[in-house]
């Protein structure tokens, strides 16, 4: 099979060298990479078969500069909610091309540890089934993948856990020691699936590999972007300073004010979502933290 992924940076290329073990993976980026298979957007987008791998608050500006529908299918491996437009991908997508022509990737998985081939475990979502097990055959024996189609939960589960890494690299960086991070990561599991049922995810997407799975690798490791900004948070660190030295996305920066603002609108209780959306502003973290425990669930 042939398959063209959009977007050069690390999810790209990881997902790049994964689909290159056993099929024609084409990659096109904005800056040009010298990678095998680097091809022009023309190139990538005549592939019947695309990956979507650039940051989620750049979707909508891509979409209407450069998506020209041939009747491709796409597969997001974004991660996040739009912050100025407060939807979803999925609402994003199908504005351009129907809901059984997408499917949505998520799941544990930092590219570092799939560029070496360590084992993985990733889950497809679609509302066409066969879509979603068309693209389970491009990936290769070390990464086990699973099929559903509970796409907002997919989506929720992979933007909200950022946020939660944050508050877990705040938590860390003040050395609240394993209690607190335990607590924190447990009741930011709740906090992600109040909010993903609200939207029409389904529960026990939270509990598997999109929720629970990705919320516990981006909350407990220095691999993740986000976490790395909660930890520069807690040590006071400008916010700018902190995205600059970083040089790659941290999506939780914006999905956090994005969920915060979907929150208010529709009544439902986010505090730790709020506290991080807070902390990004400048808020003291010691603050935040006794708002936090000041609170009653
Ligand atoms: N890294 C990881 O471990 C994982 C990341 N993801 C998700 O994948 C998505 C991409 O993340 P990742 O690859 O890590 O991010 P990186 O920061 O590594 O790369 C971002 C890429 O986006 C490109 N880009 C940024 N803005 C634009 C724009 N306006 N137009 C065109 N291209 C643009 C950059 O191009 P240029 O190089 O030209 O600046 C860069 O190649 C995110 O939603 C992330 O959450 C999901 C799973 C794992
Ligand atoms: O989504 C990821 C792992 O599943 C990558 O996490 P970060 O964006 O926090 O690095």
């Amino acid at each position: 099979m042939e398959v063209g992924i959009i977007g050069g940076g690390k999810w790209g290329q990881a997902l790049h060298f994964a689909f290159s073990k056993n099929h024609k993976s084409r990659l096109y980026s904005r800056t040009p990479k010298h990678i095998e298979g680097f091809a022009s957007l023309e190139e990538v987008l005549a592939c019947p078969l695309l990956v979507f791998a650039l940051p989620a608050q750049v979707v909508g500006e891509w979409l209407e500069a450069n998506f020209v529908d041939k009747g491709q299918s796409i597969l997001v491996a974004a991660k996040g909610i739009d912050v100025r437009k407060h939807i979803f991908l999925n609402e994003m997508f199908a504005k351009h091309l129907p809901e059984n022509r997408l499917a949505f990737l998520s799941g544990p998985s930092f590219a570092a540890e799939v560029m070496r081939a360590l084992p993985t475990a990733l889950v497809i979502s679609s509302h066409n089934t066969s879509l979603a097990q068309t693209y389970e055959k491009l990936f290769p024996s070390f990464i086990k993948t699973y099929t559903n189609d509970d796409v907002v939960g997919a989506e929720v589960s992979g933007a909200y856990k950022n946020v939660i890494a944050i508050a877990s690299g705040i938590c860390d960086g003040l050395e609240l020691g394993n209690n607190a991070r335990a607590s924190l990561i447990a009741r930011g599991l709740v906090e992600m699936a109040r909010f993903g049922v609200h939207f029409g995810a389904k529960e026990s997407s939270f509990l598997g590999l999109s929720g629970a799975g990705d919320l516990f690798l981006t909350a407990s490791s220095t691999l993740s972007r986000n976490y790395r900004v909660g930890l520069g948070l807690a040590h006071l660190r400008p916010l700018e300073q902190i995205l600059k030295e970083l040089g790659e996305v941290a999506e939780g920066v914006y999905t956090a004010k994005a969920i915060v603002s979907m929150g208010t609108k529709e009544g439902i209780y986010t505090p730790i979502a709020k506290e991080v959306a807070h902390m990004l502003e400048g808020k003291p973290p010691l603050e935040s933290l006794r708002d936090l425990l000041s609170q009653n669930g």
